[in-house]
């Protein structure tokens, strides 16, 4: 038998995957990392920490191996978007990661739309400026810590960093380029012309690589410290939703994805870069050759869901947490929730606002909130499927990962309040499978990725709208929207008094 190794550098933990040539799941291994929020709209993580805690999940992933270790054959990644990860002239790094959830852009965003033209922007990268993507970090360092900005020699994103640390090879693929703002998607080369407006030299942008492609070997002194063989090959691999997307067969016009980790991504396959949604979803380079994506991102998604329990119950696992739901009916008895708690991406481009709880009653209870919570979130992502929808796209199916896709009861709540059937795979780490799915064609086991995941993904279980809870999810979808307009200008006020 053989195996690659799928590794997801997410933003809650780092999760990697033994798979087989058969596409089961041998064994995952979770290693997780702490965010680090020095004020209100930063976020960062140490890069360090991704690779020690990668080195410790291959470690244990190669524990009780019985099988030859040449066997495993090959290793992918996929990566949180976005984040960045600067490197001096002897590649070390020289700050914390400013990673894709941090809102402290504002003014860069300002910026580049006043040298570059959003409308030129949105032609050369197909998305608009925004706080999460790259461009914006890296001229907030260039403003503020010109020291750092003088000492970087490249920049890359969160997998790059750590594929580098893995093999001493310093790339970066095609659909993570995409999410840099700096990646002209047409010609699938750096943009010389916004490098060149915004005064960043073009030296700064790492070499480019397709998904499948091969970098080359794991570093002996890695393999030796892992238990890996040194012949396992290493491929470029890409953004987590696009791995996420190969990894849930969103591999044709018409497929769409509703992905639930720290963020929450409603995605849709494009075979072609000509479609004009002015900006208001992303559109980036899929990790498939020549094809493209759309989606629309809710900031925090699982995180909503991950800091209610961090402040209500902190010792309760998410299983207890959430079984107290199904005794709550559709609207939480009258609690509305909106997950703007990192600020908003679609259909908002809104780093101010905030959260809020609409309708609070003495009579509610904690099961109440926790439902209101889930169904805030899956009201914000069915805002990108209405985007989508509006656009003409049929949207009567949707697969379902990550995190959330965990949970029986919230999967019908995505049925119920998207109004389509919703599909479980026998993974819900989508990115992960994506990565093998990635390491597995580079290795020649397939002749094409849709070949791949005939025989690595399966259907485990599917959910149906039930049409009377539709109903109520669309008259409660109407009050949900009226929130953010509703709060805007109270959370403006606001921003002066957050930490
Ligand atoms: N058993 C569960 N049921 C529902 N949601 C869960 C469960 N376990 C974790 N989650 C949600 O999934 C999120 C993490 O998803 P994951 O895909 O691992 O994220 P990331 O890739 O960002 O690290 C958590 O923030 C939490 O909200
Ligand atoms: O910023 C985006 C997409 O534009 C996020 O989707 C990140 O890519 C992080 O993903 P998760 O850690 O939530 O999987």
């Amino acid at each position: 038998m053989k195996y690659v190794i799928g590794v997801d550098l997410g933003t809650s933990a780092v999760k990697l995957l033994l798979v087989n040539q058969l596409g089961e799941v041998v064994k995952e291994v979770s290693k997780s990392y702490p965010l680090i929020q020095k004020k209100a709209g930063y976020s960062e993580q140490d890069p360090n920490e991704w690779v020690t805690q990668t080195l410790a999940g291959l470690t244990e992933l190669l524990q009780h191996f019985q099988g030859d270790k040449a066997a495993i054959q090959g290793m992918s990644f996929s990566g949180q978007m976005h984040g960045l990860v600067l490197m001096d002239n002897n590649n070390q790094i020289i700050r914390p990661a400013i990673l894709w959830n941090d809102t402290r852009t504002t003014d860069q965003c300002k910026q580049i739309y006043n040298i570059v033209g959003e409308k030129r922007l949105l032609e050369i990268t197909k998305n608009p400026a925004l706080e999460g993507f790259t461009l914006p970090k890296l001229l907030w360092v260039k403003a503020n810590e010109p020291g750092n900005y003088q000492k970087a020699a490249k920049f890359v994103l969160p997998k790059d960093y750590l594929r580098y640390r893995l093999t001493g090879q310093l790339h970066m693929d095609y659909s993570d380029a995409a999410g840099t703002l700096l990646l002209d998607i047409n010609k699938h080369q750096w943009s010389t012309e916004i490098c060149e407006l915004l005064d960043i030299s073009t030296s700064i942008c790492p070499p480019l690589i397709g998904s499948h492609e091969s970098v080359g070997k794991i570093n002996a002194e890695i393999a030796a410290d892992t238990g890996l063989s040194p012949a396992t090959r290493v491929f470029a691999g890409g953004a987590d939703n696009a791995c996420g997307a190969i990894g849930s067969g969103i591999l044709e016009d018409g497929k769409t994805l509703c992905s639930i980790g720290t963020s929450g991504v409603v995605l849709s396959y494009e075979s072609t870069n000509d479609k004009d949604f002015h900006g208001e979803v992303h559109y980036c380079n899929h990790a498939v050759p020549d094809a493209y994506y759309t989606m629309g991102v809710t900031l925090a998604a699982g995180h909503s869901l991950s800091w209610f329990k961090e402040v209500v119950a902190k010792e309760d696992s998410y299983e207890n947490l959430l079984n107290e739901i199904s005794a709550v009916p559709p609207g939480s008895n009258g609690l509305l929730f909106t997950p703007y708690i990192s600020g908003e991406r679609t259909p908002h481009a809104d780093a101010n606002i905030r959260g809020s709880f609409i309708g609070m009653d003495s009579s509610h209870e904690r099961r109440d909130f926790v439902r209101a919570v889930l169904e805030g979130i899956t009201f914000s992502l069915h805002e990108s499927i209405s985007i989508f929808r509006k656009s003409g796209k049929q949207i009567d199916t949707v697969i379902s990962t990550g995190g959330g896709a965990k949970n029986s009861e919230w999967l019908q709540m995505q049925a119920d309040i998207f109004n389509a059937r919703i599909i479980k795979l026998s993974s819900e780490q989508g990115p992960g499978m994506g990565a093998a799915m990635l390491a597995a064609f580079g290795c020649d086991w397939f002749d094409s990725l849709q070949a791949c995941a005939d025989t690595f993904l399966q259907v485990e279980h599917e959910f149906y709208p039930d049409s009377d809870k539709v109903k109520m999810y669309q008259q409660l979808f109407l009050l949900y929207k009226n929130i953010y307009y509703q709060t805007k200008e109270l959370n403006e006020a606001l921003v002066d008094y957050r930490k």
